[in-house]
């Protein structure tokens, strides 16, 4: 299959250069240039299916080449790279045929998925999950992707040796073979969704459907069409009958991830199925038995949302039948090495690289950081570094920025407190003395309520030392 090309613009040699090789991984060549002219002139001699090109190059600006290239093809898919000071050129460019903008720093998992877009191309095998708090509500038609039946093999995930996945584990095998509604609890990304679907597999049900919908996601005026399904004409745009999520989970298990934002009106006609076993479609006048093993999910306290009179007293103790809880993954450290070793492995199979490990900085690093984002946060800069590294093993360098600049000031903390509980372990004199200093401009910045200008004047010394000093230990940011 012949491969698409991409033509990089940009004067950041290492952008260019980091790019080329992800998008090189995943099936594209790439040709780059480093100003405007030059990718001017590439595009006049080859063919090229997309440019993806900086706002602010040497020699022009984004509109000059926007226009530039489009003079040469109309056609062409153009996506912008700029900075955030520049976003509201970059929607200008937009308007003017650029098909989509990026703000830096760029994340080239990113980049990747808007060009596949833009290409509509399926043919590369890298998929990032984004971050909760990064993404976006996501559309009924993905929803519907996720409707279809699915199996899950066991090569999707595993048990850690650890005490409270073991423990999980045995509720899991203790509850599957029953037809009791489960709630697990968790914060986002600590594996809800994995674990409705090992009740799943250890079920009689195993072999039927397991429909996963994520009521947070579903808008309010379609939610009870996507669950319950409608009959043609129930409303305009009804031109023909639907199934909902429940009766295509028939025989199956309907997994209700986030259950606390379901309305008021479905979580009526959720009381009705769970007791009832009953659905209506919207615009029917019959009902439909079903037969379907509900688990929900939810990352809030749905006692306080009832407490509230959000959620409803009726369906909260129906559901509330079997509690399984998952622990954020930082109060399960015991599990961490194993969950490393999985993702390291899985990452790099399907990038088709060999990176078997991580060095002693990164596992103490990662043994460190909190991972609000729980496990999909940890596979996530797993297959981000797995990708980034030159070798067999993921070095520090190799780690996303952003995790490198969480755990910078993690350690500036850690350091603090060590100093003021007086731990310092090290013997080396120089050391000691490192630390006695710290200690000393923290008192003093204390003392001085972080005005640095009196912090300076308790220390005996001027501020442009205190500053340097503050710069050398990485303590600036606090
Ligand atoms: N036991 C496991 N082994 C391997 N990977 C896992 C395991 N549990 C979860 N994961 C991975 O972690 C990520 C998050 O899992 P999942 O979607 O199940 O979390 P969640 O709690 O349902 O998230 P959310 O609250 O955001 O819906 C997924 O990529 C999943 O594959």
């Amino acid at each position: 299959m012949v491969k698409k090309k991409i033509l990089i613009i940009d004067d950041d040699v290492d952008i260019c250069m980091l790019l080329k090789r992800f998008f090189e991984r995943n099936n594209y060549d790439v040709e780059i240039a480093f100003k405007g002219k030059e990718g001017i002139d590439l595009l006049k001699d080859n063919k090229v299916d997309l440019v993806l090109t900086d706002f602010r190059l040497p020699d022009k600006n984004g509109f000059e080449m926007l226009e530039a290239i489009k003079s040469i093809n109309e056609e062409i898919p153009v996506i912008i790279i700029t900075g955030y000071s520049e976003v509201n050129q970059a929607i200008k460019a937009i308007r003017l045929g650029a098909h989509e903008y990026v703000t830096k720093p760029i994340y080239p998992e990113e980049i990747l998925l808007l060009i596949q877009d833009a290409l509509s191309d399926s043919t590369t095998n890298v998929e990032f999950e984004k971050e909760s708090t990064f993404s976006e509500q996501k559309p009924v038609e993905q929803e519907n992707d996720k409707r279809n039946p699915s199996q899950v093999s066991s090569d999707t995930y595993i048990i850690p040796n650890s005490e409270s996945s073991k423990k999980i584990q045995q509720l899991i095998n203790l509850v599957a073979p029953t037809n009791m509604t489960v709630v697990i609890i968790g914060e986002s990304g600590t594996g809800k969704e994995v674990a409705a679907r090992m009740i799943h597999d250890a079920s009689e049900r195993k072999g039927q459907a397991f429909i996963p919908v994520d009521c947070g996601a579903l808008p309010q005026e379609l939610a009870s069409s996507e669950l319950f399904g409608h009959v043609k004409g129930a409303f305009t745009g009804a031109t023909s009958d639907k199934k909902g999520s429940f009766e295509l989970a028939h025989n199956g298990t309907l997994f209700l991830d986030e259950i606390g934002n379901l309305s008021y009106e479905n979580q009526v006609k959720l009381l009705r199925v769970l007791q009832e076993r009953v659905i209506r479609k919207v615009g029917s006048e019959k009902d439909k038995s079903i037969d379907v093993r509900i688990i929900v999910a939810t990352n809030e306290d749905l006692s306080v949302a009832m407490e509230k009179g959000d959620f409803r007293e009726d369906i909260y103790y129906r559901i509330n039948e079997f509690k399984i809880e998952l622990p954020p993954l930082r109060n399960n450290h015991e599990a961490l090495n194993d969950y490393i070793q999985f993702f390291i492995d899985k990452a790099s199979d399907e990038l088709g690289m060999k990176v078997s490990s991580l060095n002693e900085e990164v596992l103490k690093l990662f043994s460190l950081y909190d991972w609000p984002g729980n496990l999909r946060e940890l596979k996530n800069v797993i297959k981000y570094a797995v990708l980034m590294s030159e070798g067999s093993i993921i070095e520090k360098q190799n780690l996303p920025v952003d995790i490198l600049k969480a755990l910078k000031n993690l350690q500036n903390k850690n350091s603090f407190r060590g100093v003021k509980e007086g731990q310092e372990e090290s013997l080396l004199l120089k050391d000691i003395t490192a630390n006695a200093e710290i200690k000393a401009i923290l008192n003093a910045l204390e003392i001085a309520n972080n005005n640095k200008t009196q912090a300076a004047e308790i220390l005996g010394i001027d501020r442009k030392t205190l500053y340097n000093k503050l710069n050398n230990y990485d303590l600036l940011d606090t």
